[in-house]
């Protein structure tokens, strides 16, 4: 098993190529090339595709997982919702476009939404399962107990790391963990571990960490105003540019892919593809990282590719930030260069109480985010 896995930048752009057999029955669309955690396309057929049009496609889980999904986001999403508690839930989610479906299997429903990922040049992504619980009220017993065995910490800790991917602009090639990295983690290593994710290999990002912080601190409000919703094995899905300024600079006359409005019957703009990678990098972390837990390889992901990378080393600023932009040339100081956002509602459930294990586990969050710019 390999230590970590990794990807190395490749500089022809896949847009070029011609699409195989499964991608012209898919419309076009491809499984998601830097997807980090859940379930993978090509397994049983479900995992989240990248439309031509820049959105994603969740494909719906068998019911009641994926009808309570479908369900979540319609209310939320719904015109003529006026709930001002629901409303301002949405800036914490994707945006959902409706569903969506193939021309060759009609009857296959996917979720369309926006891609968190998309305005990014070379995004470094992490996904952490958020409360105490991540099995719902009505899980069976052995459910719970398949649920508990997988991070017995959870309900002390209240997340747990499924999965990132770091970009290294020194070596130009992205570092991943899966799950089995973050079920590592135990109380001693859990700020070493999570600290990876802002790592680039050179230098740590703090002024990234402050404004997830900042980003969690938002969410965590949201949750302390309503008492209507709880959220089991739901994620937190946080993305940071992981290209320095002079890289996306060289990329802008280069690439048109971005900002997209998303339009189901267009293939225009589809982001480039391009896949490769290399083995053999990625131990030299500094010591203070190095205790992390045990590293495993993930899946071998497909992603964008813009060119080259200038390393340069940023300056860390304590600046407010600005309103986000949503511009793609963000620099580390201004909130657009990090996104923070939930995702995988398969369990949220209807109560009249506070979500006090999200909460908890958005509060250990904070504090271990804390911990890691204090060290
Ligand atoms: N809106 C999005 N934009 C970009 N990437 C996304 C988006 N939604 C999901 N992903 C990617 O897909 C992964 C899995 O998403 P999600 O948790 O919704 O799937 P899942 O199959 O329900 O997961 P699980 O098996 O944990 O229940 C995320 O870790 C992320 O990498
Ligand atoms: O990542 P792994 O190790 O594959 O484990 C899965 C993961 O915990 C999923 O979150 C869970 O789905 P839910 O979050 O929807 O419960 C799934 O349950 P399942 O086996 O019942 O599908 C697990 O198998």
């Amino acid at each position: 098993m390999s230590e970590k896995s990794e990807e190395t930048n490749s500089l022809a752009p896949e847009r070029d190529r011609a699409p195989d057999g499964d991608e012209r029955r898919l419309n076009g669309c491809v499984p998601l090339s830097h997807q980090v955690a859940g379930h993978k396309y090509g397994i049983n057929k479900v995992g989240i595709l990248q439309h031509p049009d820049g959105t994603v496609l969740k494909q719906l889980q068998p019911p009641p997982r994926g009808t309570r999904e479908m369900h979540f986001y319609t209310q939320v999403f719904a015109r003529d919702c006026s709930d001002p508690q629901v409303l301002s839930l949405r800036p914490h989610l994707p945006v959902f476009y409706g569903t969506w479906a193939s021309s060759d299997s009609p009857n296959e429903l996917y979720l369309k939404l926006e891609d968190v990922t998309r305005r990014f040049s070379r995004p470094c992504i992490m996904d952490l399962k958020v409360g105490r619980r991540s099995y719902d009220p009505l899980a069976s017993p052995e459910k719970r107990q398949q649920q508990i065995r997988k991070y017995p910490l959870m309900e002390e800790i209240g997340f747990l790391l499924l999965g990132m991917r770091v970009y290294q602009p020194s070596r130009d090639c992205y570092v991943c963990h899966d799950q089995f990295f973050g079920r590592s983690l135990g109380k001693d290593t859990l700020a070493g571990g999570l600290a990876q994710f802002f790592h680039d290999g050179v230098k740590l990002h703090k002024q990234t960490i402050r404004l997830c912080i900042r980003k969690v601190q938002n969410i965590l409000r949201w949750f302390e105003s309503q008492k209507q919703l709880h959220f089991y094995a739901s994620s937190l899905l946080f993305v940071y540019e992981g290209a320095s300024g002079a890289h996306t600079e060289a990329e802008q006359n280069n690439n048109h892919h971005h900002h997209l409005p998303p339009q189901e019957s267009s293939h225009e703009g589809s982001p480039a593809k391009s896949s490769c990678r290399r083995g053999g990098c990625g131990g030299d972390l500094p010591d203070s990282l190095q205790n992390g837990g045990q590293t495993h390889g993930s899946a071998p992901c497909l992603r964008q590719s813009n060119g080259n990378v200038e390393c340069e080393e940023e300056e860390e600023e304590e600046e407010e930030g600005e309103e986000d932009s949503g511009g793609w040339l963000e620099e580390e100081g201004s909130e657009g260069h990090v996104e923070v956002r939930m995702i995988d509602f398969a369990h949220v459930f209807p109560s009249e109480s506070p979500d006090e294990g999200y909460m908890h586990g958005l509060k250990n969050l904070l504090s271990t985010l804390r911990k890691i710019i204090q060290d």
